[in-house]
Order: C-alpha cells, then sequence, then structure tokens
C-alpha cells in the first residue's frame, strides 16, 4: 500500500530527485493479462506495480544518467514487437533490456534476444527472471563501446541452424535516449548482420531521423548517413505517460530497414563521400589523407574502424555552419569546377548543403572528388 503512496500512478514523485524515498516491500498479486504474460511466471505483467516490485527486489531506484524511463505499458511492447513482426527462431538484439519487460514479449514471440545491458543490477534481474530458457543471454556492457559485430557474429556461429529462421538479425529496443544518436550511428552500417532496426526513440530525435525537409536547419550531415544505409519510417508515437518515471518528452517507434552494401548509394569511396559531405555543410578544410590518418588512429584505438570513423565525422559536422557549396568546396577543387559540376547535377551555382538530396550529393562527389 505505501508504495503507491510514495509513487502514484502516473507518479508524481521525481525518483531521479536526489531525494530518494524508502522503496517499501511490494506484496500485492500482479493480476496479469494472459497476452502479455511472463515466459518464466505466467501471472507476471509489466505494468507499474510489477515494475516497481521488480526493482524494489533490487533496492533500485531509476537512473537519470542511464535514461532509465521504464515501459509500463505491455500494449505498446506488443506493438512493438508486432511491427518488427517477430517470429519463432529470430535473432533479437536489445538494448537496455531493463526489468525485461520488452524483453518477455520477444521471447514470447519465440525469439532469440541477445542483450546488452549497462546496469550490473538489471543485468541482474533479467539473468534471474529469464533463467529457465536457453534462449536469453544478457551482456554487462556499454552498448556504445561494445563489440557489437563480433557479439552477433559469435551468436550466428553458435546458433542451431535447423532453428534459425533468418540469415538475419533484428534490433528492437526501448533505448536510454541520451545514447540514440550513437545507436543510429553504430548499427546502421551493419546491413551484414542486421535486417531490421526498431527503436522507441524521443519523439523529436525521431522526427528529426526520419523526416527532415530539405530547406531547413533539420537536415544534417545524420540525414544522408541515415539515408545511405537505410530505409527509415516513423511507425507510431508513444505518450510520455508510459514510462516510470515519467520523462518530460514523448517518444516515438521508428524502424531503419539496413541496405546491403551493394545496394548503396554508388560512390568511389564510402570514406571520401562522408568527408565531402561534412566539408559542403561546415567548410572543413581537412584533406582525406588527413582524415585517413585520424581513421587509423581510431583502428588503433577501438578496433571497428570504418563506423567510429563516420561516427567522428557525423559527430564534427553537427558544430559547424553552412556556406555556399562553391565555397566550402575550395580546398577541394576551384570555383569554376565546382559550379560546373552543381550545373551537371542540375543545381544553381548558388547552391547551399540544406538544399542537396542523398542523390545530388552522390552525384557531386562522384564529379569532383578523384580518390
Ligand atoms: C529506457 S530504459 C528501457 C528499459 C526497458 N527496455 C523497458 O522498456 O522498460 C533504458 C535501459 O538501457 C540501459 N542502458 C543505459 N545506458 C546503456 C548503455 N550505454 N548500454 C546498454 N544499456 C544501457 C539502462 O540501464 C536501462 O535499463
Amino acid at each position: 500500500m505505501a508504495i503507491s503512496l510514495l509513487f502514484p500512478n502516473p507518479p508524481l514523485t521525481n525518483p531521479h530527485s536526489r531525494h530518494k524515498p524508502t522503496l517499501p516491500a511490494y506484496s500485492s498479486t500482479c493480476g496479469a493479462k494472459k497476452k502479455a504474460a511472463c515466459i518464466v511466471c505466467a501471472k507476471s505483467q509489466d505494468d507499474y506495480h510489477a515494475t516497481l516490485k521488480a526493482l524494489n527486489s533490487k533496492g533500485r531506484f531509476p537512473r537519470k544518467s542511464l535514461g532509465q524511463h521504464y515501459m509500463l505499458n505491455s500494449e505498446i511492447n506488443e506493438q512493438l514487437v508486432g511491427a518488427a513482426n517477430i517470429k519463432e527462431g529470430d535473432l533479437v538484439l536489445e538494448i537496455g533490456p531493463g526489468t525485461g519487460s520488452l524483453t518477455n514479449v520477444l521471447l514470447n514471440a519465440g525469439a532469440t534476444v541477445l542483450a546488452i545491458e549497462k546496469d550490473p543490477h538489471m543485468v541482474g534481474l533479467v539473468t534471474e527472471r529469464f533463467a529457465s530458457t536457453e534462449r536469453f543471454k544478457v551482456l554487462q556492457e556499454d552498448f556504445v563501446k561494445c563489440h557489437i559485430h563480433s557479439h552477433m557474429l559469435s551468436l550466428f556461429e553458435n546458433r542451431n541452424s535447423s532453428n534459425a529462421k533468418s540469415a538475419y538479425a533484428k534490433v528492437v529496443a526501448n533505448i536510454p535516449f541520451n545514447i540514440s544518436t550513437d545507436v543510429v550511428k553504430q548499427l546502421l552500417p551493419m546491413g551484414d548482420i542486421f535486417s531490421e532496426v526498431f527503436l522507441l526513440l524521443q519523439e523529436e530525435t525521431a522526427m528529426r531521423l526520419v523526416k527532415p525537409s530539405l530547406r531547413t536547419s533539420e537536415y544534417r550531415p545524420i540525414n544522408i548517413f541515415v539515408n545511405f544505409y537505410s530505409e527509415p519510417e516513423y511507425k507510431f508515437k508513444v505518450p510520455r505517460t508510459s514510462f516510470f518515471p515519467q520523462p518530460n518528452v514523448d517518444a516515438a517507434v521508428v524502424t531503419f530497414k539496413l541496405k546491403q552494401a551493394i545496394d548503396y548509394p554508388s560512390v568511389t569511396s564510402t570514406k571520401s563521400f562522408f568527408s565531402m559531405v561534412v566539408s559542403i555543410f561546415y567548410g572543413f578544410r581537412l584533406c582525406f589523407s588527413s582524415l585517413y590518418l585520424l581513421s587509423l588512429n581510431m583502428i588503433m584505438s577501438f578496433g571497428t574502424p570504418r563506423v567510429h570513423f563516420i561516427n567522428n565525422i557525423v559527430n564534427s559536422a553537427f558544430n559547424g555552419k553552412r556556406k555556399m557549396l562553391r565555397k566550402s568546396l575550395q580546398h577541394i577543387c576551384t570555383s569554376l569546377v565546382i559550379e560546373e559540376a552543381l550545373g551537371d547535377v542540375g543545381l544553381p551555382a548558388t547552391s547551399r548543403p540544406e538544399e542537396l538530396t542523398l542523390d545530388d550529393f552522390v552525384r557531386l562527389h562522384n564529379l569532383i572528388v578523384e580518390v
């Protein structure tokens, strides 16, 4: 009883506050709907009380630094798993399982789930919760730093091939909002591993990634990146009241259908293409050999060169200024050559980066950059 006074539903107390109330033991029955029943405990349902009970069992409070906003609405988890069309035998990567509410729905759909969770207490919680199934594995790692490509490859190798339905895995996750861009940048170039990525993101981020308009300040190099590697789609809005603790913003589910390397836009070099995109947007004067050295440096430090290289390029791009292309590309060739190339692409000589589509960037790159 006391717990509902401390955290009325919807919660009035901010559990991210420094003045944390003590959580008393919660002892009521959960009264689950059969649809969302846990594969371990047929009565469990991941609603408000079950989530508090789970956190309480480990003496945990949601941590803001880990973006811990837990999903209280099983219907949304069902909708997310339904949108991802998860079937028996599918291999799914989940980032941040938390108390395991989404994991539970994925497992119930017949998936084998690899979860990456940073918080050791949550790792303990889901390990116990799903101890009875061999279709669940959790690694205590920071997703931003982990070698997800090699984890997935070894999972594919160890998978019982008779059970495997697809040569590709999917990503289905309610991720912490603060690592959204890192997750997107890391996963989208992995079309050799994943067919689709389904993410619950902050709604504003979802709109920026999926529906940026040309000629607006929302249009950025990350949009070129997203469309280069995937076909993004906005699925549905998730109101902030679905989470505990309630965030200050609404969320949305987006999907990225990953392209195979053979379907990437035809550029002579991915490296020089993204370098050029950044140069165009922000007028950097780094020559490609400097960028190449930078990428070698990253090979040494991180081990996954291509992704981290591009991460760096796109990250840098967020901080710059916008200029006309004939100015920002002067370190590559003369204004005259740039104006001619723009003409060949069918664009005015005064074009600015936010006026170019992905296809325009590709054509321009292939006209002016000698690799
Ligand atoms: C928004 S909560 C979602 C929890 C759960 N999936 C749900 O729907 O209720 C995000 C989860 O990601 C975990 N997390 C935060 N940062 C992480 C990181 N860098 N790598 C892996 N997991 C992380 C948090 O501990 C938390 O469990």
